[in-house]
């Protein structure tokens, strides 16, 4: 399970503060801009390193892990993938990011390329997708790398509503098992694909709650940014 313990970050006038466990499955994050969702993200991803606090993974400190070695996937909003790759090559790149691909990577890129639909689409530069299909080659890539966590940062806000909702299912389908935490401006996005829901404001990090439960029931604070 991921556990953030006595977690406490200072930027600037900003500070965040966390002290939750994260169950497997989906977790949505929602709350009003500069908040603090995405620095939280970046906290467990390892881009920033708290003040106090650890962030464990099953117990294990990631604190001294840095964040290629941290056990966790980043889905970004951009994609993140280099135009001047192959898509086959760029989803390569999740199992080598550092050396040429051995023949058994490009198979393992060619199946995770199979299970999110892009089968024909391996030669193409990600230029040449829509973004729809840029997306899921960037999830194929996640798929690849088999972290038992993914962050998504508002990954597929880029895409109108119901290919968005089409990425949320492929994620939920294809990462059974993942612990997923994702950051979004939608309850739709929570309602239609997350078990449970952290919600941050001005730094404060509220521990999940199952989603219906948050929507059926909504603290003040909630309510306020639902209006
Ligand atoms: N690189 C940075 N340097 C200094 N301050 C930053 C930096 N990035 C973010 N902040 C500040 O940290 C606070 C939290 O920002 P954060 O991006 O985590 O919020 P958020 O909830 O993800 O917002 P949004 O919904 O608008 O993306 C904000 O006050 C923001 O201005």
């Amino acid at each position: 399970m991921l556990r953030l313990e006595g977690v406490e970050f200072a930027r600037g006038g900003f500070r965040l503060a966390a002290d939750i466990s994260v169950p497997s499955g989906i977790t949505a994050v929602i709350g009003p801009s500069g908040g603090g969702k995405s620095t939280l993200l970046s906290l467990i991803a390892g881009f920033e390193v708290p003040d106090r606090g650890r962030v464990l993974w099953d117990r294990r400190d990631l604190g001294p892990l840095a964040p290629g070695a941290r056990l966790v996937a980043v889905l970004f909003q951009d994609n993140n993938l280099f135009p001047h790759l192959d898509v086959l090559a760029n989803v390569a790149l999740g199992l080598a990011p550092r050396t040429r691909p051995t023949s058994e990577d490009v198979s393992r890129a060619r199946a995770a390329l199979e299970r999110v639909g892009l089968t024909g689409f391996e030669d193409r530069r990600p230029g040449a997708l829509s973004g729809g299909q840029q997306s899921r080659a960037a999830l194929a890539r996640v798929l690849l790398t088999d972290r038992p966590v993914v962050l998504m940062d508002e990954a597929f806000s880029a895409l109108g509503p119901a290919l968005r909702g089409e990425m949320l299912d492929l994620v939920r389908d294809l990462l059974p098992d993942a612990t997923i935490l994702m950051v979004t401006h939608d309850p739709d996005d929570a309602l239609r694909v997350a078990q449970q829901v952290i919600f941050v404001e001005e730094g404060r990090v509220a521990p999940p709650v199952p989603t219906k439960a948050f929507f059926d029931a909504p603290s003040e604070a909630v309510r306020r940014y639902l209006e």
